[in-house]
């Protein structure tokens, strides 16, 4: 529990009355989140574009405050922890799902491991699911913090490095065609384009209003700054239909190989995205092209007629799943063939623990809470709920990590059964984290 001094504040994205300008208190809480991020504190300018972008995205900020401290040392509007967070959607395969996206979580040092953490999650998790949202989802800073939470790793990513010396060739003849475009121009490509990508594939989340910002070079990576650097480019089918786009910058003379990086890569379809690559190879005086969003199958090689030319660095841990509301979520996935089982949730939080009985029918599921917690087919924790909602690995993977387990009197060929109705092709991928 929280000591008496402290107190939890929902921070109003308001603004002054007189001055027009983002209140203190949102500025303060912004500057203590970026502090806990390690950025330097935000000039008025820069606090005006994410007060206006937070406005967009609706997020619901919340402040930690420490009365105790001296306040003519510490401004009583600077929190001693921040916590955000806002709703997306969530592709889990056959349709999408209202998410609660939590951000911005930081305590300072001086308060840290006495549960402020805990205390916010274990709250905001509860009035989420309060709320109708069958999912909670997050990026971690670190991989350790959350599965206590009963988050799931769900999707990873990996930079994608194309050597581009010499001539890239492709397997497949060129289709449609790249324009190259100044930023301003995705103003209206962006949203639309990235809107198709989220519907098509398994385990992308909705974007916050940041990535609009930065696709059109009004903010660049070091904060919400116009970004000169920034190049784009458009890529439209035979029917002249947009099906993607490409932003990038040049990462200098100094860059060795010499590099174009990929800010953002945003395709409907592997075709799309095989032909933005082409586009960025065949760029002159430029020996290598970064692409940090990459996902873990990425198919790029299998388009090159020398795959060598392809390697990955930074394979990492990207969106964290947390279910909240079995059912729901469940009848949102996408299945294979028909068949029953049961399943057992065991959850520190107690916010979907029980047994649940699926009966799938023809890829689809309904899913039902069983009034009897007796035993099950299946029992797992809350923690291997988001991995299986999104298949994000087999169900054998899932059962050898100790994740899954079957029941004692379970037949060996019950995982198996389990595998044909739950494992699917391919694997989960986010490209944007928030
Ligand atoms: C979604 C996001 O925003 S991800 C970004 C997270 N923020 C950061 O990385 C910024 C720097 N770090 C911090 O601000 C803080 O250290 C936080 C937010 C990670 C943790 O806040 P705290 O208030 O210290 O956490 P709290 O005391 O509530 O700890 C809750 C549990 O998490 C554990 N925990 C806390 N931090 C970590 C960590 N970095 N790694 C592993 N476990 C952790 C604690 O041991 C505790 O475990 P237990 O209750 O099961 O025994």
């Amino acid at each position: 529990m929280l000591t008496r001094q402290l107190r939890i504040e929902e921070v109003p994205l308001a603004r002054d009355a007189h001055t027009g300008a983002a209140s203190g208190g949102y500025a303060a809480w912004l500057n203590t989140g970026r502090e806990g991020f390690h950025q330097q504190p935000a000039t008025a300018d820069q606090v005006e574009q994410m007060f206006q972008a937070h406005e967009v995205d609706a997020r619901v900020l919340t402040g930690v405050y420490d009365d105790s401290l001296p306040a003519d040392w510490v401004d009583p509007l600077v929190p001693v922890a921040t916590y955000a967070s806002f709703a997306k959607t969530l592709n889990v395969g056959a349709s999408l799902v209202p998410a609660h996206l939590v951000t911005m979580v930081t305590v300072r040092p001086t308060h840290r491991r006495r549960g402020i953490l805990r205390e916010l999650m274990t709250g905001d998790l509860a009035r989420a699911k309060a709320a109708g949202y069958p999912v909670a989802a997050l990026t971690a800073s670190e991989a350790t913090i959350y599965g206590r939470f009963g988050f799931g790793r769900v999707t990873e990513q990996q930079t994608l490095h194309l050597d581009v010396r010499g001539d890239v060739r492709f397997h497949a003849a060129a289709s449609g065609s790249v324009l190259q475009v100044p930023p301003h121009v995705l103003g209206t490509v962006a949203g639309p384009v990235f809107e198709a990508f989220h519907a098509s594939r398994r385990g992308s989340v909705g974007r916050q209003e940041a990535y609009l910002r930065h696709a059109t070079a009004r903010w660049g990576q070091e904060g919400p700054d116009p970004d000169p650097k920034l190049r784009a480019a458009v890529y439209l089918d035979p029917a002249g239909e947009i099906q993607g786009y490409v932003t990038y910058v040049f990462a200098g003379w100094d860059s060795k190989p010499l590099t174009l990086n990929v800010r953002d890569l945003v395709a409907t379809t592997e075709v799309a995205r095989r032909e933005i690559f082409r586009f960025l190879s065949s760029v002159d005086l430029i020996e290598r092209i970064s692409h940090p969003f990459a996902a873990a199958d990425d198919p790029l090689g299998w388009a090159l007629e020398d795959p060598s030319r392809v390697s990955y660095t930074g394979r990492e841990h990207c969106l964290w799943v947390r279910v909240l509301d079995v059912p729901a979520a469940f009848a949102a996935r996408e299945y294979r063939g028909s068949g029953t089982f049961t399943l057992r949730v065991a959850d520190p939080q107690g916010l979907v623990a029980g047994s649940y009985a699926f009966a799938i029918r023809d890829g689809r599921a309904k899913v039902t809470e069983l009034d009897e917690d007796g035993p099950a087919d299946f029992s797992c924790g809350a923690v291997a709920l988001g991995p299986l909602l999104l298949g994000a690995c087999g169900i054998g993977d899932l059962v050898s990590a100790g994740l899954l387990e079957p029941a004692e009197r379970a037949l060996p060929a019950e995982p198996a059964a389990l595998s044909e109705l739950l494992d699917l092709p391919g694997v989960p991928h986010a490209i944007n984290g928030f």
